[in-house]
């Protein structure tokens, strides 16, 4: 594969918002050869061993669930093991993943692939810090059995499809569990919210960034759905979250997925089960590569809270959602979120 080609424009959309920005001496001062952040804590993540869930002692049972709510509800994030996803699964998805971004720019772009679904960078960007040092394909998972969306990438199409059944069940089982924790969750009606075609997956590159740590491989955010199942880089490491007001990173780990709560869940919970701002920060050297699984309702569901008497948030549907969120962003570079629900506003 011709190396040169392959990656996307993000150098010259990156001089751009330097030479428009007013901080543009900074920014070039800045350049340093090696970079590490002082004092950054480097954490493991609460491990969730999902075996117990299935166990046939209901003292185990009980106790896997309370760990999952206690993470989603003091970190936001944990990592799972014995998740049921088979390993052959999770490397053939990696590998179509890095085959996919190997190929060149104009073959990721081409007209229809994964639903016109790859972007780079980040459009909306108006100065350097909001540049994501990203290239991604942000698929529905309503369109993953169509061949139209395959092109030249055949045989990432029966891998997809399996890849994104088997997420499904998972999201499903964990949500489930943190559904089952609260009082007034109405877990039929909610299960209907979700289903295979109201998904999506996310498969994000970062190439190697030579202005590493000017930019943001992902800049920080919250994930706006109910919960993400991440694939992350086995080796690589780069995902960073808020703990108690700082930033620490996480440290890969290869035989875990990483489970993290989304703004629906967090609304739904009133406030218990927290979405946790996150980032990815990228290196001069190496590329890095993670996947995304997204829980997601159909537009028109309404996302009301759990605690009928005393949301903190009024009803809203992920339409609502999902549209005042263009709107912020493309008013000022930012997605508000949450905020813009409270019932006292
Ligand atoms: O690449 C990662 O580790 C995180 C990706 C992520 O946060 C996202 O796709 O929303
Ligand atoms: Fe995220």
């Amino acid at each position: 594969m011709i190396e040169c080609n392959q990656n996307p424009p993000l150098l010259q959309d990156y001089t751009q918002l330097v030479n428009q920005s007013s901080d543009r001496v900074d920014v070039i001062k800045q350049h340093r050869p090696v970079y590490h952040e002082p004092g950054l804590e480097v954490c493991e993540l609460p491990l969730v061993d999902l075996c117990g869930l299935l166990s046939e002692n209901e003292d185990e049972r009980v106790s896997c669930a309370s760990e999952i709510c206690k993470a989603s509800s003091e970190w936001g994030f944990f990592q799972i093991v014995n998740h049921g996803i088979e390993l052959e699964v999770l490397r053939k998805m990696r590998k179509e993943q890095v085959k996919l971004f190997e190929a060149p720019f104009e073959m990721k772009t081409a007209p229809g692939l994964l639903d016109n679904s790859y972007r780079w960078g980040n459009r909306t960007a108006t100065c350097p810090k909001q540049l994501s040092w990203c290239e991604a394909f942000h698929v529905p998972l309503s369109r993953i059995s169509d061949d139209t969306c395959y092109g030249e990438f055949n045989s990432l199409r029966e891998v997809m499809q399996e890849y994104a059944g088997a997420m499904q069940e998972l999201a499903k089982s964990i949500a489930r569990v943190l559904v089952g924790n609260l009082a007034g969750g109405e877990r039929g009606v909610w299960e209907d919210k979700c289903n295979a075609s109201t998904c999506f997956m996310r498969l994000n590159r970062y190439p190697p960034c030579p202005i590493s740590p000017e930019v943001f491989g992902l800049v920080p955010h919250t994930d706006s759905d109910f919960l993400t199942i991440l694939h992350q880089d086995e080796h690589v490491g780069g995902l960073q979250l808020m703990k108690d007001s700082k930033w620490v990173a996480v440290k890969p780990n290869p035989d875990a997925l990483v489970v993290n709560i989304g703004d629906l869940f967090q609304a739904w919970s009133n406030d218990v089960y927290k979405s946790v701002e996150h980032k990815v920060t990228v290196n001069r050297e190496v590329e890095r590569h993670s996947i995304a699984y997204f829980l997601c309702p159909s537009y028109e569901s309404f996302i009301g809270c759990c605690e009928e008497e005393n949301s903190i948030y009024r009803r809203f549907t992920f339409g609502e959602y999902r549209s005042q969120i263009q709107e912020d962003v493309k008013a000022s570079g930012h997605k508000v979120g949450l905020p813009r629900f409270l019932v006292s506003t």
